[in-house]
């Protein structure tokens, strides 16, 4: 069997026409523009592409894009003081701070600190507990671009056997509760599992977030399995330095029936869903329609 390619560079531009078509609609009936504000602290280079290219994009959707660079030495009081400014701000409603942040911040009380209505990463306590609990909720940008790619790929979840491996706050823990609240028969899987072969052979949907180069060969896949890789590993190869998933895509590719690549698969679909994560914080503080097929 040679699997199928999910195309995630492709499927996030259909996504973003769908969130321009809808930021065109919120101008030309309301008068209103969705705003962004991205925060960035240090320089840590593949930080600065990501915030770069949220920007653009935040512009060719037709939405107003605020950048925030702050120095590395940046203290926790001075990254508060401009969330709550930011917060307050009535242009602005999704906020975001780039992550890793420098060690001497606490990411979670940055996080927690931010209005979860304009968390539009979904890192915000809350709106962990009311994805866990089946309550509306901002879902997390990675694992909301996994759903819609596995639901335009499969259809129905429901009934199917999922493996997520990974048990990050970011990727693993809520994308299991997404594919729980889609009916799958969920189990997550990490660096302790035991006969993890055995586990993951068993999935008919496999989600790699891992960060473990290559780890997922073809033997660990059940025939004809639709596989995430969520992986972003850079790696050096015959004196090159290259981009992997967390799959080893030919062994997979060989067995699966679908795959998604790296790159070109998830990361695309992580910055289409925050555009998309943006004008549904517009609309839900604004008690509007949210847009069609771009929620979980
Ligand atoms: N506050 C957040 N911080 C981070 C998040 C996040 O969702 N919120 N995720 C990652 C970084 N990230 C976005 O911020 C991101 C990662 C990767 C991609 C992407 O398009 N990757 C490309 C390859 C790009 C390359 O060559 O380096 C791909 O996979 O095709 C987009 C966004 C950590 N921090
Ligand atoms: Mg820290």
């Amino acid at each position: 069997m040679t699997a199928q390619t999910i195309d995630g560079k492709n499927f996030a531009a259909r996504i973003r026409g769908r969130v321009a078509d809808h930021v065109a609609r919120l101008r030309d009936e309301r008068g209103v523009t969705p705003g962004l504000a991205v925060v960035l602290v240090g320089d840590d280079p593949a930080s600065q592409v990501y915030v770069r290219s949220k920007g653009k994009m935040t512009k060719e959707c037709g939405m107003e894009s605020f950048e925030y660079r702050l120095p590395e030495t940046t203290g926790e009081a001075e990254l508060l003081a401009l969330i709550a400014k930011l917060n307050a701000d009535g242009a602005v409603h999704g906020i975001l701070v780039q992550l890793p942040l420098p060690a001497q911040i606490d990411a979670e009380l940055v996080i927690n600190s931010i209005d979860p209505s304009k968390d539009v990463d979904g890192f915000h306590v809350s709106n962990v507990g009311r994805l866990a609990t089946g309550q509306r909720s901002m879902v997390p940008c990675t694992p909301l671009g996994c759903l819609l790619m596995l639901r335009e790929h499969c259809g129905s979840l429901s009934g199917l056997n999922a493996v997520v491996l990974g048990r990050s706050n970011i990727v693993g823990k809520p994308m299991a509760q997404l594919l729980l609240s889609e009916s799958c028969t969920v189990t997550i899987a990490h660096s302790r599992t035991r006969d993890l072969q055995d586990v993951t052979r068993r999935a008919d949907i496999l989600v790699a977030a891992v960060g473990r180069p290559e780890m997922v060969t073809g033997d660990y896949l059940k025939a004809g399995a639709t596989v995430i890789d969520v992986g972003i590993n850079r790696v050096e190869r015959d004196g090159k330095n290259r981009l992997v998933g967390d799959c080893h895509f030919d062994s997979c590719a060989s067995v699966a029936g679908a795959i998604t690549p790296v790159p070109g698969g998830v990361g695309p679909m992580t910055i289409a869903c925050l555009l998309a994560n943006t004008v549904t914080a517009y609309c839900r503080a604004h008690d509007l329609p949210e847009p069609e097929g771009l929620t979980a």
